[in-house]
């Protein structure tokens, strides 16, 4: 990607210039050379790009550190940032990260936080297990089960065709995500989004592809192709928060009609309204498309885990249908279904998390200056031989079940991949669901294998992402879809 970069041991000074935490997601790469550079040590050290200084810091311990400490490292400067590339005005960003009272009405708010902080609490509200994600659960399975069939994949996918009634051929990439994007788009705004723009999703899907360009912050005239389809977006989110509540807010997910509420409240108009919402929408929807294509991937190229999955899921279903919510997500009733999500990410993850430094701060025994960012690389935490096991480039489901060390991986620091602290993905078992819910379906109804014999797609590592990495242009293949025999008839 050619970035200015240079990389020394601590030696940094603030700099001035505006903050872009998300320059430093296209780093990653340069952390992971730098790491190699200075092996023998697990010390944090400085890259410098584009002229901002960040602190790589890539030891489990020192990255709990960073997570832990919110008093001198914002989560909220990154968040501000993307406000302002995607066009809220500063007297918005102020009123919503300005403190309100702690007696104010709606979502509670003891501490006295800004709307800003609070969203954050609100977002665990509707997301955490228990009866508001129950509701966003049913929604997903109910439109699961109604929307795998042939001749709804046949409609809806573009690159699809059809031999005869019961086999059906589709670009992987391509149908997963176009059929991930509407249905997150669905349990969060019914069918209300859809009706103001029936190109919403797919509008989405070109603007994710080039997402980077906005973490980049691109100037304007470089990047029309994620220009124009978010500025068609955020006029489609204007126009819903404008059509009457009566027609809208029965559809919407609980967190969609809270963050309109507080967001009025304080005075905040559709416009801005609306891009903070956008934002909500690409964190839902950027991910979760992505896993479920190289979740799928693996499977197909390792027949007996596609096997277990198959069978460990069948309890959840009655005939063809998806009933048991809670199943597939229970460790203990899936176990090889939970090392599959968790291969799965580690191998994907490709993110980084990112913190302004707004004070001098210790960290790992180095100081790090005011001004400058830290970064905890998710992906050189993953791929730790130490902790993660040998052959660590393979996806190797069973490093998470075999030995008493690999049981308790998930609750490693060194596994991170949404991130930690305070601002930890709140969707996380709302994705395992999405993901692990249409798998295990795809398996009842129909047999899937790839087209010829494509070789592994690989993964563009050259390209920012928010989380999951994205396939290299070009490698998308075809799987043919079968309806199988005994779908009816369980396993
Ligand atoms: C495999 C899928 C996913 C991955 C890998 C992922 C990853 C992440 C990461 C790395 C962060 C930043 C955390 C930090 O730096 O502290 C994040 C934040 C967030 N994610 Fe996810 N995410 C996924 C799916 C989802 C889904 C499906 C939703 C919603 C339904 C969601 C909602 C959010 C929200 C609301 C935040 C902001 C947290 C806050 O500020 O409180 N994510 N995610």
């Amino acid at each position: 990607m050619g970035l200015p970069f240079s990389m020394t041991r601590m030696a940094c000074s603030p700099e001035p210039g505006k903050y872009s935490a998300s320059i430093s997601l296209a780093i990653v790469l340069r952390v992971i050379m730098a790491r190699k550079h200075f092996s023998g040590t697990n010390e944090p050290f400085a890259l410098t790009a584009f002229n901002y200084t960040f602190y790589a810091v890539t030891d489990a311990k020192q990255s709990a550190e960073v997570y832990k400490n919110t008093d001198a490292l914002s989560f909220e400067q990154f968040v501000q940032t993307l406000m302002r590339t995607n066009g809220n005005d500063e007297d918005s960003i102020k009123t919503i990260y300005s403190p309100l009272p702690s007696d104010k009405l709606g979502f509670p708010n003891p501490e006295g936080l800004s709307l800003g902080v609070l969203a954050q609490r609100m977002h665990i509200h509707q997301l955490h297990p228990g009866d508001n994600m129950v509701v966003l659960q049913k929604k997903a399975r109910d439109w699961i089960n109604s929307r795998l069939h042939l001749d709804a994949l046949v409609k809806n996918c573009a690159g699809s065709s059809s031999k005869c009634s019961r086999e059906v051929q589709l670009p992987l990439y391509e149908w997963t995500s176009d059929y991930f994007v509407r249905l997150g788009q669905y349990v969060y705004f019914g069918d209300v989004l859809d009706r103001v723009n029936p190109n919403y999703a797919a509008s989405y899907i070109v603007f994710d592809e080039v997402i980077w360009k906005m973490l980049y912050q691109y100037p304007s005239f470089l990047c029309q192709d994620m220009i124009a389809p978010r500025d068609r977006m955020m006029a489609s989110l204007k126009a819903y928060f404008q059509v009457p509540p009566e027609k809208r807010r029965g559809d919407a997910a609980w967190i969609i009609n809270a963050i309109e509420d507080e967001m009025r409240a304080i005075g905040v108009d559709n416009g801005n309204l609306a891009i903070v919402v956008f934002h909500l929408y690409f964190a839902i929807n950027t991910n979760a498309r992505k896993t479920s294509f190289w979740m799928l991937t693996h499977l197909m190229r390792n027949p007996n885990y596609l096997a277990a999955f198959r069978a460990e899921t069948a309890p959840a279903f009655r005939g063809d249908d998806l009933v048991a919510v809670d199943y597939i997500q229970d460790a203990t009733k899936c176990p090889q279904v939970d090392a599959i999500w968790h291969e799965t990410l580690r191998l994907t993850g490709w993110a980084a998390s990112v913190r302004l430094v707004t004070r001098d701060v210790m960290i790992g025994g180095k100081l790090m200056r005011k001004g400058n960012r830290v970064m905890v690389p998710h992906r050189v935490l993953h791929f730790d031989e130490s902790i993660f096991g040998d052959a660590i480039d393979e996806w190797q489901p069973r490093r998470w079940l075999d030995t008493e060390a690999g049981r308790k991986l998930p609750s490693s620091p060194s596994w991170r991949p949404f991130g930690g602290g305070k601002t930890k993905c709140s969707g996380r078992f709302l994705a395992k669901y999405f993901v692990t819910a249409f798998v295990a379906t795809l398996l009842r109804r129909y047999d899937i294998e790839m087209v010829g014999n494509p070789p592994m797609p690989q993964p563009d590592v050259g390209r920012p992402v928010l989380g999951i990495i994205s396939v290299k242009e070009g490698q998308d293949y075809m799987v043919k879809i079968t309806k199988r025999k005994e779908a009816h008839v369980g396993l």
